[in-house]
C-alpha cells in the first residue's frame, strides 16, 4: 500500500476536509484521473494500483479552502478486502468506468452495492465515464449512463479524459460543492435548505459544463 500525499504544516489550514474514495474496475483509468487532478499531468502507462494510493489537493471554492483527500483504490479483485475497509470513513465515492469497455459499465451496479454494504449511509456517489478521447471506440452511450444515474439516485455523470484533460477538475469541484452544501445543511439545519437546489436529478456532463446531453469529445 502506498501513501503519496504529504501532510506539510502549511496544508493543515483548511475550511473543509473531504475524503473521497475512487472505485471501479481495473484499467478504467482511476490512477490517471487522480494524477491529472493532483498535478495536471497525464502519464500514458500506469502500474496497476496495489491496495490504496492516497492523494491530497486543496481547492478554492468561493473563497473557502477545501482539502480533497482522494483514495485511489485498486480495481483488481484480489485487493477487495483491503479497499473495502476504506469505504466506512469516506464522505463520497466516485465510480469510474471505461466508456470503450462495456463490461466496466455493467459493473457499476456492483460497485454501488459495495458502497451500500461497506460505506456510511447516504454517501454522495458520482459516476465518471473515462477515456472520452476514444470516442470512436465508444461502447457506452452517455444516455445509458444517465439512465443508470437516475435509477440509483447518483449526484452526477461526467464523461472525462485524463489524456486530453477533459472534465477532471470539474468532477472534484462539483463534488466539493455538493459536500459543502450537505455539510452546511448538517451544521445549520433547515435554514440551509433554502440555499440548496430543489431539483435532485443528476448533473449530466458529457464534456463541458455547457453541454449537458451529448458527448462531442
Ligand atoms: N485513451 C485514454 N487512455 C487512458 C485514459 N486514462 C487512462 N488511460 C490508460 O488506461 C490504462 C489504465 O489506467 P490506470 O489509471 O492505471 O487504471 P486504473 O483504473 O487505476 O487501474 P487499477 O489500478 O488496476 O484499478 C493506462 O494504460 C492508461 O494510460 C484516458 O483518459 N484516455
Ligand atoms: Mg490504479
Amino acid at each position: 500500500m502506498h501513501f503519496s500525499g504529504s501532510a506539510r504544516a502549511a496544508d493543515e489550514n483548511f475550511d473543509y476536509l473531504f475524503k473521497i474514495i475512487l472505485i471501479g474496475d481495473s484499467n478504467v483509468g482511476k490512477t490517471c484521473v487522480v494524477q491529472h487532478f493532483k498535478s495536471g499531468v497525464y502519464t500514458e502507462t500506469q502500474q496497476n494500483t496495489i491496495g490504496v494510493d492516497f492523494t491530497v489537493r486543496s481547492l478554492d471554492i468561493d473563497g473557502k479552502k477545501v482539502k480533497m483527500q482522494v483514495w485511489d483504490t485498486a480495481g483488481q479483485e484480489r485487493f477487495r478486502t483491503i479497499t473495502q475497509s476504506y469505504y466506512r470513513s469516506a464522505h463520497a465515492a466516485i465510480i469510474a468506468y471505461d466508456l470503450t469497455r462495456r463490461s466496466t459499465f455493467e459493473s457499476v451496479p456492483h460497485w454501488i452495492h459495495e458502497i451500500e454494504k461497506y460505506g456510511a449511509a447516504n454517501l454522495v456517489i458520482m459516476l465518471i465515464g473515462n477515456k472520452c478521447d476514444l470516442w470512436e471506440k465508444r461502447h457506452v452511450l452517455f444516455e445509458d449512463a444517465c439512465t443508470l444515474a437516475e435509477k440509483y439516485g447518483l449526484l452526477a455523470v461526467l464523461e472525462t479524459s485524463a489524456k486530453e484533460s477533459k472534465n477532471i477538475d470539474e468532477v472534484f469541484v462539483l463534488m466539493a460543492k455538493e459536500l459543502i452544501a450537505r455539510n452546511s445543511l448538517h451544521l445549520y439545519g433547515e435554514s440551509a435548505l433554502n440555499s440548496l437546489p430543489l431539483d435532485s436529478s443528476p448533473v449530466l456532463m458529457a464534456q463541458g459544463p455547457s453541454e449537458k446531453t451529448h458527448c462531442t469529445c
